[in-house]
């Protein structure tokens, strides 16, 4: 089958290291959008679904390719929720990964374990072109509860602060492989490539 080009709408390389990692077994020929000089897309929604259908139709417009995007980010019960869609920017505009965690280890200090609990979320858009009437929507959630330190080496982001209950470990502890297995991410990769395969054309 001939390779189909696919533009990912996004700008974060540790999410385009995990969607290439998981798009590698389909007929797909990946390119980052900034490889390809998509300008970035606002994100001015209150959803995650919202922000990746901009993102994605953005990449579409301005290449012609279909387009995958994603919209992530952490929700803290204790926050009642935050710092979720404003995750990457948590710390101010221009915020490293690393201001953020500590902002939120900041937010919540004094905060005991059993009150530490946390999911991360990942919305994936695809769009056959900018004015596909029918996207492929799907949600991927991880359950897991925010450390007081951070640990580990791998993954982008909150990985470093985030306890994976089950595996001892932080999500930054984990191999590149066993993350994509459990994560929001890859859950949600899972249903898309579920329904991509149900469809005649991509
Ligand atoms: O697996 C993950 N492990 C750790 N942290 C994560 C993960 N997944 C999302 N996150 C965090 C990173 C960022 O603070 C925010 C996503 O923000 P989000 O706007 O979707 O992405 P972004 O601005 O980094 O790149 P882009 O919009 O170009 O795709 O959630
Ligand atoms: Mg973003």
């Amino acid at each position: 089958m001939p390779e189909q080009r696919l533009v990912l709408a996004s700008n974060n390389a540790g999410k385009i290291r995990e969607l290439g990692d998981l798009l590698a077994p389909m007929h797909f020929l990946v390119e980052a959008q900034g490889d390809l000089g998509v300008p970035e897309a606002e994100e001015p929604a209150v959803t995650f679904v919202e922000n990746a259908l901009i993102k994605a139709r953005n990449a579409a417009s301005h290449t012609g390719l279909p387009a995958l995007a994603d919209d992530s980010g952490l929700a803290v019960d204790a926050l009642d929720g935050a710092p979720g869609v404003q995750s990457a920017r948590y710390a101010g505009d221009g915020a490293s990964d690393a201001d953020n965690v500590r902002h939120l280890l900041d937010a919540m200090a004094g905060i005991p374990e059993a009150g530490r609990s946390a999911q991360f979320h990942c919305v994936l858009v695809y769009l056959r072109h900018a004015l596909d009437p029918t996207p492929i929507i799907c949600h991927g959630v991880w359950a897991g509860r925010i450390l007081t330190e951070p640990r580990g080496e791998g993954g982008f982001g909150y990985d470093p602060v985030f306890w994976v209950p089950g595996k001892d470990c932080s999500a930054a502890e984990l191999a590149r492989s066993e993350k994509s297995r459990i994560s929001h991410r890859g859950k949600a990769l899972e249903g898309l490539l579920g329904s991509l395969r149900g469809r005649a054309t991509l």
